[in-house]
């Protein structure tokens, strides 16, 4: 079909040397009787006490056991497609999942049957972190050596870089806080006070996330959420003429209680805020790239009930989703890419202090807290070219 459009001259070959893209995510239950087996999945190995899985189990069987993840992805799968036709930007998008189907591995598979070698691949984690990029840098690679040793093709995989400072993440963002400041009762509105949240990790991992040289203290991904929080504070000031108290905090702990995770947790700052006089507050998800169970549960669920209970006016501001400017995001760093492939000059937008994130990871980056380290595609120390 799409030798039968007249595409915009260049745009062809604008994501060449890609030959496709890859929508590579978490992964969830589709119904009851896969809860179970998903959570085993995702905790293999990793140490979650018994008493938090049958919770967190609890959480999807309130949405029939169907995890919101796959449905976005979906969304975002459709909008991406519909972004590059209308772009003509002549690239297939496959998606897989480390967690469950259609797993990374299968997807892998078909896109190598298909004659794909050079895969351009798009995760839904905007930051930088041992769960959010080389986890999934480790899944790459064990798809890979499984291909290897059923005697396929082993196609090139290269990780987008973070896009949590691109415009097309963060400005949805702005856009979803300011009208969930207009649903507020106008009489708290002025006051209300923005609450960032992210998922917390263990605080070993925060210290040693990104580059070896931003290690300690949060590392990157403190720094990373931090700035993005920053941007969007200072543009919603901007909008509305009030300066608002805001703070990052925290969600979705799990791992044992004596190890440290990064803190305040999200109801309990809401306590804190309500103790303060805060007389309303907008929790701001920047650390989720759409409405998955974190934020329907954790946020929508869990905290605002406790807001509820605080008698705190409270909203949730929107995650981006498939938002068309995140969609158009996503073309541009594929296109910025692909220019950088070829050797060729690439525009490279971001936001805010920190600047354009890095093309490949370096040695050392968010490095695993347990276990000898495995190997990992799609960076400086991958086995694969
Ligand atoms: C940084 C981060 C993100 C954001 C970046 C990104 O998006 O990748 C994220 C996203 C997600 N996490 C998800 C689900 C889960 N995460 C868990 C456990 C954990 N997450 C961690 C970190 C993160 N997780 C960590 C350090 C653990 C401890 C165990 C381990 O070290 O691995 C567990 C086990 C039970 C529990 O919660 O304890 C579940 C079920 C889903 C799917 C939701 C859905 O189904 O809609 C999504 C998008
Ligand atoms: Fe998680």
């Amino acid at each position: 079909m799409s030798e039968l459009r007249d595409p915009a001259p260049g745009a062809a070959a604008a994501a060449a040397p890609y030959d496709a893209l890859l929508l590579l995510s978490f992964g969830g239950p589709e119904g009851p009787d896969d809860v179970v087996p998903f959570l085993e999945n995702v905790t293999r190995g990793r140490g979650i006490p018994k008493e938090r899985l049958k919770e967190v189990g609890q959480h999807y069987f309130l949405f029939g056991g169907v995890s919101p993840i796959n449905d976005q992805n979906r969304a975002l799968l459709d909008a991406l497609r519909k972004d590059f036709a209308d772009n003509s930007l002549d690239l297939p998008v496959h998606w897989g999942n480390r967690n469950w189907a259609p797993y990374l591995t299968d997807t892998l598979r078909e896109m190598v049957a298909e004659g794909h070698r050079r895969i351009a691949v798009l995760t839904t984690s905007a930051y930088a972190s041992y769960s959010g990029c080389r986890q999934y840098r480790e899944n790459l690679a064990e798809a890979l050596a499984t291909l290897e040793a059923e005697g396929l093709a082993v196609p090139r995989v290269d990780k987008l870089r973070h896009y949590f400072n691109h415009p097309g993440f963060v400005r949805p963002m702005i856009d979803g806080v300011l009208a969930s400041l207009a649903e507020l009762p106008e009489d708290v509105r002025a006051g209300a006070h923005l609450a960032f949240t992210t998922h917390s990790i263990p605080t070993a991992a925060a210290d040693t996330s990104g580059p070896v040289e931003e290690h300690g203290d949060g590392g990157a991904y403190v720094r990373e959420h931090l700035d993005v929080a920053r941007v969007i504070a200072d543009a919603v000031r901007a909008e509305t003429g009030v300066e608002r108290p805001w703070e990052l905090v925290y969600q979705s702990r799990s791992g044992a209680p004596h190890i440290p995770w990064l803190e305040p947790d999200i109801c309990d700052h809401l306590e804190a805020l309500h103790g303060a006089g805060a007389p309303a507050v907008v929790m701001v998800p920047i650390g989720f790239v759409s409405d998955h169970m974190e934020v329907l549960y954790d946020l929508d669920t869990e905290a605002t009930a406790k807001a509820a209970e605080l008698g705190l006016p409270i909203a949730r501001s929107a995650t981006v989703g498939a938002d068309p400017r995140f969609a158009a995001a996503v073309r541009e760093l594929v296109v910025e890419r692909a220019a950088i492939e070829r050797g060729q000059p690439a525009q490279r937008c971001a936001l805010g202090a920190l600047g354009p994130s890095h093309d490949l990871c370096p040695v050392g980056c968010c490095p695993a807290a347990r276990g000898a380290a495995k190997p990992a595609a799609a960076g400086a120390d991958s086995p694969y070219a």
